[in-house]
C-alpha cells in the first residue's frame, strides 16, 4: 500500500482539497474554502497546515467564531447547498462560540463543516488552559455541547481515526434529506501527530447529489388527491427553492389555476409578480395568503417543515376538512400533519406528477387576483404611513400612548415608520439585489410586504432566527454572489449582539450594505410581552434615569472604514441608498424608526407561553385567549 506521511491536519487540508459535488451534470469543487480564528487549539497543527499548503482554499480570518459560522452557513445556504466553507476555532470558548451557529444550521439544514480544536489525548499536560474539567468523567469537553447542534460529531483522539470520520461527515453533508453541520472535534496534540495515511484516501471524491424519483404508489395516490380536490393550494417551502422546482412549480400553478403560498425559506422561489403567488403564509404572512389557505381543502407542502410560524401554531387550516399531500426528501419531514406521504425530490416529483394532472383546474381561478389586487392595495397603504403628534395610529396597536410615541420621535429625532421606510428600500435598490434577515420585527414585515422580483434575492434565516446572522451572514452571501448588491437588513437589538464580521468583509474588501433600523429596543419582543397583557418590561433600550438611547451608529461604522449614512426621512434615505451603490467599500445606512410601526396581525396567531395565573386583568385575559384559540388548533 502507498502511504503518505503528514500530520493529522495536513491530511484533513489534503482531503478537503478533492470533495467534489455533482449536481444535474454539473461537477464543482465542495470545499470553497476555510474561516479561521486560531488559538493554541488549532493554530499550530490546522494552522501550520494551511500555511504549509493550503490548495485551492480560500482562508478567510474571521473576527467571531459563531459570526464567521454565520458566514459560512449563509454561504452555502445563497449556494442552494452545493458548496461549503469549513470553520476552524481553537479549545474552550473558541469552540463554544461555535454553538449558537451549530444549531442555526441545524435548523435550517445547512451543511456546514466545523473543526473546533479539542483538548490532548494523552491528557499528559491536564488541565490545559481552556479545559473545563469535569470531576464526574475526564472524557467531557466544551465540544461535547456542540453534540445536540451537530448532525454529524465526532472527537479525534488518533490520526487515523480522520478518515473514516470525513468521509462520514461529508455523506452527510452532501445528502439533501441530511444536510446539516458536521463537526469533527480534533485533540489539539493529534492535529500535529503524524501518520503514514493510505494515499488512496487522497484520491478525488465525487458526492453526487442525485434526485430521488418517487415510487408509483407515490405518483398515483398525489394525482388522485389533487384531483379530488376542489381547492387545493401549493406552500413553497425551503426544499422547493433547494430543488430549483421554480418552472415546474409555476406551470402546475397556472396549468390548474393552484396559488401559492410561501414560508421564509421558500420564499423568491417563485418570484413575487408571479399572479398566483399570494405570497407568505402564517404568523408573518400576507392576508391574502392566509385567507387561500383557510378556504382550502388540500395543501401541497413542497419541503417544508411546518414550524409554528408558517402554520399560526397549527391553525392556519380547516383541520376538519383539509388534507395534506407533502412532497420531501425527508421522511421525518413528509410525515407531519398526517400528510400523504411523497419521499422524494421536488422538482422530479412535481415534473413527474404534470401529465397526471391533465384536465385538472381548481376553483381558486378568480379568487387568486380578488386575494392577491386586496393584498397589493394594503401593501400601498403600509409604504405611506406618515406620522402624527396629535393622532397617530401604529400598525402595533393599543400599546405605546401619543405621548411616549411622541418622546421616541423628539428622542430620535425622526418621524419615519418601518413599513415606509421598508418599501422605500425595496423600490430603490436593483431586483437583483439580494437581502438577508433573520431575527426581531424585520423577518415579519419582509415576509409580508418584500417584493423579490428575481429569484433567490431573498435570504431569510427563520428556523433559529438567531440575532447576529444579519451582518455575519451577508459577508458570506457576498462570498457566493461577488457580482450582486448584498444588503443586511438589521434591527439595532441585532447589530449590537453580533457584527464582528463587518469588520471582515471590509477587510478583505467583500462590499455589503448595512441597513439598521434603530428603535432603541428589542421592539417586537416588546410587541409580544405587551400584546401578551404585559407592560413595557426591559424591552426598550432606556438609560438608568429611563432616556431613550439614540445611538451613532453611523459613526461606529465610520471608524471601521465603512461609508455611513444617517437617513431620517425617505428623501434621505433615497439619497444615501443610491450613493451606497456607487461605493467600493462597505456601507452602513443607519435610519432612527418609530416604535410599533412594523406590521401586525393578519389573521394569523402565535402560540407562546402565556402565565397561566397572574395578578394583571390584562394578562388572564391574554391566557384565556389562548385557551380559546387552543380548542381550533390541531393538538399535533
Ligand atoms: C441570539 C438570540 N437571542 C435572543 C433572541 C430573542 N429575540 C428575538 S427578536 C429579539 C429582539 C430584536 O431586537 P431588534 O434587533 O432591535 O429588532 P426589532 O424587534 O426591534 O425590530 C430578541 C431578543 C434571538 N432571536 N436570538
Ligand atoms: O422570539 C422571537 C420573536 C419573533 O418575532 C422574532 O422574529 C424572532 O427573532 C424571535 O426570536
Ligand atoms: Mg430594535
Amino acid at each position: 500500500m502507498a502511504t503518505i506521511r503528514l500530520t493529522t491536519a495536513q491530511a484533513l487540508i489534503k482531503f478537503l482539497n478533492q470533495q467534489y459535488i455533482h449536481v444535474d451534470g454539473q461537477e464543482l469543487p465542495f470545499v470553497e474554502g476555510i474561516f479561521t480564528i486560531f488559538g493554541h487549539g488549532n493554530v499550530l497543527g490546522i494552522g501550520q497546515a494551511l500555511e504549509q499548503d493550503s490548495g485551492h482554499l480560500k482562508v478567510i480570518q474571521g473576527k467571531n467564531e459563531q459570526g464567521m459560522a454565520h458566514a459560512a452557513i449563509a454561504y452555502s445556504k445563497q449556494m442552494l447547498r452545493h458548496k461549503i466553507y469549513a470553520v476552524t476555532t481553537s479549545v474552550g470558548p473558541g469552540a463554544a462560540n461555535l454553538a449558537a451557529a451549530a444549531g442555526t444550521a441545524l435548523a435550517n439544514n445547512i451543511p456546514v463543516l466545523f473543526l473546533p480544536g479539542d483538548t490532548f489525548a494523552t491528557r499528559q499536560p491536564d488541565p490545559v488552559l481552556q479545559q473545563v474539567e469535569q470531576e464526574y468523567s475526564a472524557a467531557i469537553t466544551t465540544n461535547d455541547a456542540l453534540k445536540p447542534v451537530s448532525r454529524y460529531w465526532d472527537r479525534i483522539t488518533r490520526p487515523e481515526q480522520l478518515m473514516s470520520s470525513l468521509i462520514r461527515a461529508f455523506e452527510v453533508m452532501t445528502d439533501p434529506a441530511k444536510a446539516g453541520p458536521a463537526t469533527i472535534c480534533i485533540s489539539q496534540d493529534v492535529e500535529g501527530e503524524a501518520y503514514d495515511f493510505d494515499e488512496k484516501f487522497f484520491g478525488k471524491r465525487v458526492h453526487y447529489l442525485d434526485r430521488k424519483a418517487p415510487v408509483d404508489r407515490e405518483l398515483k395516490g398525489a394525482a388522485e388527491l389533487i384531483k379530488a380536490s376542489k381547492k387545493p393550494v401549493i406552500l413553497v417551502g425551503g426544499g422547493a427553492k433547494y430543488s430549483e422546482a421554480r418552472e415546474i412549480i409555476m406551470k402546475l400553478s397556472e396549468k390548474h389555476h393552484i396559488p401559492l403560498v410561501e414560508t421564509q425559506a421558500g420564499k423568491a422561489t417563485v418570484e413575487s409578480t408571479f399572479k398566483s403567488n399570494l405570497g407568505g403564509l402564517g404568523v408573518t404572512g400576507t392576508l391574502a395568503a392566509n385567507k387561500a389557505a383557510r378556504q382550502a381543502d388540500l395543501i401541497i407542502g413542497i419541503g417544508t417543515r411546518y414550524t409554528d410560524f408558517a402554520t399560526s401554531s397549527k391553525t392556519a387550516f380547516n383541520f376538519e376538512t383539509t388534507k395534506f399531500l407533502n412532497i420531501n426528501v425527508s421522511r421525518m419531514q413528509a410525515y407531519k400533519l398526517d400528510a400523504f406521504q411523497v419521499v422524494a425530490d421536488a422538482k422530479t416529483t412535481l415534473e413527474q406528477l404534470a401529465p397526471l394532472l391533465d384536465g385538472y383546474e381548481s376553483e381558486f381561478a378568480n379568487v387568486i387576483t380578488e386575494l392577491k389586487e386586496e393584498w397589493v392595495a394594503e401593501r400601498e397603504r403600509l409604504s405611506q404611513v406618515s406620522f402624527s403628534r396629535e393622532s397617530f395610529d401604529p400598525e402595533v396597536k393599543n400599546q405605546f400612548s401619543q405621548d411616549m410615541l411622541n418622546e421616541y420621535a423628539d428622542a430620535l429625532q425622526t418621524e419615519l415608520a418601518q413599513t415606509t421606510a421598508l418599501l422605500t428600500i425595496n423600490d430603490t435598490i436593483e431586483p437583483d439585489s439580494i437581502v438577508i434577515s433573520a431575527a426581531g420585527s424585520l423577518p415579519g414585515d419582509l415576509q409580508r410586504i418584500w417584493n423579490p422580483t428575481v429569484p433567490n434575492t431573498y435570504h431569510l434565516e427563520y428556523g433559529y432566527s438567531c440575532m447576529g446572522y444579519e451582518v455575519s451572514g451577508s459577508l458570506g452571501i457576498k462570498l457566493a454572489e461577488p457580482t450582486k448588491e448584498v444588503y443586511s437588513l438589521v434591527g439595532d437589538g441585532s447589530f449590537l449582539m453580533l457584527h464582528s464580521e463587518f469588520i471582515t468583509a471590509i477587510q478583505y474588501n467583500q462590499k455589503v450594505n448595512i441597513l439598521l433600523f434603530d428603535n432603541s429596543g428589542f421592539g417586537c419582543i416588546n410587541n409580544l410581552q405587551m400584546g401578551n397583557g404585559g407592560g413595557s418590561y426591559f424591552c426598550e433600550f432606556r438609560t438608568h434615569d429611563h432616556k431613550i438611547l439614540n445611538i451613532d451608529y453611523a459613526k461606529v461604522a465610520e471608524g471601521y472604514g465603512a461609508k455611513a449614512y444617517r437617513t431620517n426621512t425617505v428623501e434621505e434615505l433615497q439619497a444615501a441608498l443610491e450613493d451606497a451603490k456607487k461605493q467600493e467599500v462597505s456601507t452602513l445606512i443607519e435610519m432612527k424608526v418609530l416604535p410599533k410601526t412594523m406590521t401586525d396581525g393578519y389573521d394569523s396567531w402565535w402560540h407562546v407561553g402565556v402565565a397561566e395565573v397572574s395578578e394583571k386583568e390584562s394578562t388572564q385575559k391574554a391566557y384565556e385567549l389562548k385557551q380559546q384559540k387552543l380548542k381550533i388548533a390541531k393538538q399535533y
